[in-house]
């Protein structure tokens, strides 16, 4: 169905900034592949911290045959969809524009419109991230990496909390607004929140970035890090770009999160093995069994998070975590030795208790915890009881 919206014309963005439009999307595949061992080689700090953990060789056949779809001719959304991912890419041209007089109006339809609120978030991120790779390309954010500070022990941090304690560690969130909350706290300061947290004892903190829809931002991700908080900090951000990864990087990112919900197979192999060669921890998001399939299925990867709320819908359901961690996926994460974070809609004791049942060493949470007048408080009375001690 057409519909008439905003009587704005948005700036006209050249097709060549959408590279997923323009290239065969195997292209980023191929980048990476050739490119991997030389930007190993030209960071050995980081490699230092990360010995021998990426080989390109790897999966090489399979990674052929995905190719060769591509060169048949599947485009992006057709092979995502294949891979049961509902998330669309952002078309390449605005709506079509309508003239009743002095008016313009953009013609709308189901091919140009988000149909949820993650579709609009990932085609709203893939233009701001069009012109953030404009301002500062790739190869400038190299040079910055090279003379980067190492990275902090992201999965290390939660194991360490989770054996000292009994409980999950916590990676603690740092998070003014949500698109299902709205504004969670109006005396927002990110650094005395994130002081907070260290010292409820929080094993990592999580940074949202993202500024339309979470009110985050970079600089707070950079403020917290020059903050001298010693908590490894994740990069909460949507990533559509390997450039996003870098960037976050640069900002004082320890990991960063990979969601399965938005990323075919092929990019989430190939970002997890940029995310190793840059020093980063990947945190892989799945809501469901498709989306943990896939990824148990994808070499290298040390942390899952299951988010119990459904990123369409904004439902938010906790036994999520229970049916994903049943049976052969149970049985594989272990074997893997893979860390598993619950994610979303926790706030009492008997939540983290109920999901530690469930299997998951970690949990990820915002709302419950920002919102107390003192957050570290806020951390003792999720978990019930003081574990800063
Ligand atoms: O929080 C949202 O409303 C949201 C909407 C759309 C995409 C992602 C969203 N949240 C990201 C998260 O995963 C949560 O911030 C994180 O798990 C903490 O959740 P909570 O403890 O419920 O604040």
């Amino acid at each position: 169905m057409e519909g008439l919206i905003s009587l704005k014309s948005s700036p006209r963005t050249s097709l060549s900034s959408f590279p997923s439009f323009n290239q065969p999307p195997n292209s980023f595949a191929r980048r990476f592949s050739m490119d991997l061992p030389l930007r190993r080689s030209s960071f050995p700090a980081i490699r230092a911290q990360q010995p021998g953990t990426i080989s390109p060789k790897e999966e090489d056949e399979e990674d052929a045959l995905k190719v060769k779809e591509w060169e048949v001719g599947m485009f992006q959304n057709e092979v995502a969809a294949s891979q049961g991912i509902r998330i669309r890419r952002r078309p390449p041209t605005s709506p079509p524009l309508h003239y009743v007089g002095p008016f313009e109006f953009r013609l709308q339809n189901d091919g140009n419109t988000p149909r949820n609120i993650l579709e609009e978030i990932v085609w709203h991120k893939d233009t701001e991230v069009s012109q953030m790779k404009e301002r500062k390309p790739l190869a400038t954010l190299k040079k910055f990496i090279e003379n980067a500070p190492l990275t902090r022990d992201f999965v290390g941090a939660l194991k360490a909390a989770h054996s000292r304690t009994g409980l999950p560690g916590l990676i603690a969130e740092v998070k003014k607004a949500s698109p299902s909350r709205g504004i969670l706290r109006e005396d927002f300061d990110p650094v005395e929140i994130a002081r907070a947290y260290e010292k409820g004892g929080a094993a990592c903190l999580s940074v949202l970035t993202d500024e339309k829809f979470f009110k985050g931002s970079f600089e707070n991700l950079e403020a917290i890090r020059n903050a001298g908080v010693q908590c490894p900090l994740l990069c909460k951000e949507f990533v559509i770009d390997a450039w996003q990864i870098y960037y976050a990087r640069i900002k004082g990112a320890d990991a960063i999160l990979l969601i399965a919900a938005v990323l075919p197979d092929l990019d989430i192999r190939y970002m997890v093995k940029i995310c190793k060669m840059l020093g980063l921890a990947a945190l892989v998001e799945v809501h469901d069994e498709r989306e943990m399939d896939r990824v148990l299925g994808i070499d290298g990867i040390e942390l899952i998070g299951i988010n119990n709320r459904n990123l369409e819908t904004f439902e938010v359901d906790i036994s999520n975590k229970k049916k994903l961690l049943e049976g052969e996926h149970g049985q594989l994460i272990r074997q893997k030795d893979i860390i598993v974070v619950g994610e979303s809609g926790l706030f009492t004791p008997d939540h983290v208790g109920y999901v530690q049942e469930a299997g998951v060493k970690a949990v990820l949470v915002g709302e419950s915890i920002v919102k107390q007048s003192d957050p570290g408080k806020g951390i003792t009375g999720l978990f019930g009881k003081d574990i800063s001690l």
